[in-house]
C-alpha cells in the first residue's frame, strides 16, 4: 500500500487548473460503420485537457482552464459549456487573428475499431501566448495539468513552459498527460525533444506504452520495458509514472521503488476514445483525496469504463457516486459484457 508523496497545498483555493486544447468533438451517431457512410454527428466539447478538466469538475473539484478559443460560434459554445460545468474561464482568451476551432470527427466502426479524423489547420488553441497565461490561476491551484499536444507549435509551446515555470514558483504540483496526437507535429525528433523537456519538470507523468515509446525514440529502452521507462523520470521531478495498456490495465511506478498494477473493469464498450481522459481525471481525483495509489488507479479505471460505455467523452464524465457505484456493481458481478 503506497500513498503519493506529492504535497497538494491545502491552503490554495483552486484544486485543479488545466492548460491546452479546447476543441469540438463530432461523434458519429450511426455507430458501427465507417466514416464514409456516416452522415450525422453530435457535437460535444473536446480536447484531452478540456475533457480531463470537465471530469475533475464533475468529481466535485474546484477547477479552472487556461487556453484560447476561436472568436466564433464554436469558441463561444466551448466557453459557455465550461462555464455551465462550473469551471473558471477567466484564463480562456479569445483569438483575434481569424484562427478556427479544432474539430475531431470520430469514426466508430466497432467498439474496438475507432479512429479520429482531425481538422486542425490554423487552430486557436495553438495560438495561446506565454503572456496570456494567468499566473494567479496557477498560483491558486493545487495541481496543474499539461497536455502534450499544446507543445506542438509556438506560441502555445512557450505558453506551456511559462505555466510550468509558474507552477514551480508557486508550489503547484504538475501532472503531464502525454496525449500524443501525431498530426500536429512535424518531426519525430522535435516531438521527442519537447516532450522530454516538459516531462523533466512534472511530478506525475501519465501515458500509454506507445506514447512513452515515442519519447524514447532517441534511444535508451529498446526492449520497451515499463520499469526502465519509469526509472528515468525519478532522476528528474517525477514521483509517479503511469503507463497505460488499454484493456490490459495500467501500471504505476513510484519514486520509492514500488509498483502498482490496476486491471481494467468490464465495460459495455461503445467506443474506446475518452478512456485515457476519464482515467486521468479519476486517478488524479483519488490522489488529491489522499487515497492509496492503487485505489486511485481503480477509480480511474472505473471512470474510464463509464465514458467508453457512452457516446461522448466530455459529457459522459461521471460524478464520484457514479464511479463508486460502478465499482460496486463490478464487484457484485452485475456488469455483464
Ligand atoms: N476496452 C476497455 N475495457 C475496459 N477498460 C478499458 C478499456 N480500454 C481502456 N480501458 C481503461 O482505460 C484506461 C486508459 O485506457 P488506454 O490505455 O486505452 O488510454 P488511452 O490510449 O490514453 O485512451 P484514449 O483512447 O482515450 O486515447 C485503461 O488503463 C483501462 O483501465
Ligand atoms: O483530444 C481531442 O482532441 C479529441 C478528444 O476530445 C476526443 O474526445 C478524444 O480522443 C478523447 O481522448
Amino acid at each position: 500500500m503506497t500513498k503519493s508523496r506529492i504535497a497538494f497545498d491545502a491552503s490554495k483555493p483552486l484544486d485543479f487548473v488545466a492548460i491546452g486544447r479546447l476543441c469540438i468533438d463530432l461523434n458519429a451517431n450511426e455507430i458501427n460503420r465507417p466514416m464514409e457512410e456516416t452522415v450525422t454527428f453530435t457535437k460535444y466539447v473536446g480536447g484531452s485537457p478540456a475533457n480531463i478538466c470537465i471530469g475533475m469538475s464533475r468529481l466535485g473539484q474546484r477547477t479552472a482552464f487556461i487556453g484560447k478559443v476561436a472568436d466564433d460560434q464554436m469558441g463561444r459554445f466551448i466557453t459557455g459549456y465550461l462555464d455551465r460545468e462550473g469551471i473558471e474561464t477567466s484564463g480562456v482568451t479569445v483569438d483575434k487573428t481569424g484562427a478556427v476551432t479544432g474539430l475531431a470527427f470520430t469514426e466508430i466502426k466497432s467498439p474496438t475499431d475507432c479512429s479520429i479524423l482531425m481538422y486542425r489547420d490554423n487552430v486557436a488553441d495553438l495560438k495561446l501566448e506565454a503572456g496570456e497565461v494567468k499566473e494567479e490561476l496557477i498560483a491558486d491551484a493545487k495541481l496543474l495539468l499539461i497536455s502534450g499536444t499544446a507543445l506542438a507549435q509556438s506560441p502555445s509551446r512557450e505558453a506551456v513552459f511559462q505555466a510550468l515555470d509558474y507552477a514551480k514558483r508557486h508550489g503547484t504540483a504538475i501532472a503531464f498527460d502525454l496525449d500524443y496526437r501525431p498530426y500536429t507535429w512535424t518531426s519525430d525528433e522535435e516531438t521527442a525533444v519537447y516532450y522530454n523537456l516538459a516531462a523533466e519538470k512534472c511530478d506525475i507523468i501519465i501515458g500509454t506504452r506507445e506514447e512513452f515509446d515515442m519519447m524514447e525514440r532517441l534511444g535508451g529502452n529498446p526492449g520497451r520495458d515499463d520499469h526502465i521507462t519509469a526509472a528515468k523520470w525519478f532522476h528528474h521531478s517525477a514521483d509517479i509514472v503511469i503507463i497505460k495498456h488499454g484493456k490490459d490495465g495500467s501500471i504505476a511506478y513510484t519514486k520509492d521503488g514500488a509498483s502498482h498494477r490496476a486491471r481494467s473493469f468490464p465495460a459495455k464498450v461503445v467506443k474506446t476514445f475518452g478512456a485515457g481522459d476519464s482515467y486521468a481525471a479519476g486517478f488524479l481525483y483519488g490522489l488529491m483525496q489522499g487515497w492509496e495509489i492503487s485505489a486511485s488507479m481503480e477509480f480511474g479505471s472505473a471512470a474510464a469504463c463509464i465514458v467508453i460505455s457512452s457516446h461522448s467523452c466530455s459529457d459522459a464524465m461521471p460524478t464520484a457516486p457514479q464511479v463508486h457505484d460502478y465499482i460496486e456493481r463490478c464487484l457484485k458481478g452485475e456488469i455483464n459484457v
